[in-house]
């Protein structure tokens, strides 16, 4: 389908921005809950979504029937604090949500090649998701889908069969383990959050003419429209 423009939610600031996309997130999962009896969501890590985590863990629903992974992870233990599980723990899997169940992408392998197929066994069971927050990276990345990532052609493939795959980069410094773009688009309901003037102006590049920014795929390969929340 395609829906390039994408559908954008602005705030002032970053404190109703995460009230607003807990509560759109709330509502998806009670949403799945009620026609299936279960819910998945997939998160994203980095910087950004500390005041999302902990907006949505105060959220009332019946968290002990939500499944949640990870849109990427690193390489890492969950102890370091480079760990996206490490940070969902901290911040998310608390207060109402602390009975929810997570499935991270890390596992303990010799090869990050490894983890990424004992990963995909694990996510396979989870599909197709109810609801995936991605973040951006001012380089244009989103999910692990790095510019320099080895496996991007098959990370970005729309007709992948693979669930999670490996990806080696030099600007996203250890090894990753990332869901593919078609298990992404998938899902019921897609948000990008972004927060800052920089990250708007790239994802009006990538939206625009910067084709090539892993990002502008998620639009392409959309299936719904593609939530963008951003405050300055
Ligand atoms: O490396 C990552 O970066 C992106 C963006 O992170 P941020 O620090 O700029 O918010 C994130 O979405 C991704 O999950 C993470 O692994």
């Amino acid at each position: 389908m395609g829906v390039v423009q994408g559908d954008w939610h602005e705030f002032a600031a970053s404190g109703e921005l995460a009230a607003a996309l807990a509560g759109r997130v709330a509502e998806v999962l009670r949403e799945a809950i009620g026609k299936r009896g279960t819910a998945t969501l997939a998160v994203s890590g980095g910087t950004t979504p500390g005041l999302f985590f902990r907006a949505l863990s105060h959220e009332r629903l019946d968290w002990a029937k939500v499944t949640m992974t990870l849109v990427d992870e690193r390489f890492v233990e969950p102890t370091s604090p480079r760990s996206n599980a490490g940070l969902v723990a901290a911040n998310l899997l608390q207060n109402e949500a602390a009975a929810a169940r997570f499935v991270g992408l890390y596992h303990r392998a010799d090869t990050v090649e490894e983890a990424a197929r004992l990963a995909d066994k694990e996510v396979a069971r989870l599909l197709p998701l109810d609801a995936v927050v991605l973040g951006m990276g001012t380089d244009g990345h989103t999910a692990s889908f790095f510019p320099d990532a080895d496996t991007l052609p098959a990370l970005l493939n729309p007709a992948a069969k693979a669930n999670v795959l490996p990806a080696h980069t030099q600007s996203g410094i250890e090894p990753r383990l990332t869901l593919t773009l078609a298990r992404i688009v998938e899902a019921g309901f897609v948000a990008l959050h972004i927060e800052g003037q920089e990250k708007r102006a790239v994802l009006e590049a990538a939206l625009g003419v910067q084709k090539h920014l892993p990002v502008r795929a998620v639009f392409d390969h959309a299936k719904t429209p593609i939530g963008i929340y951003w405050t300055p």
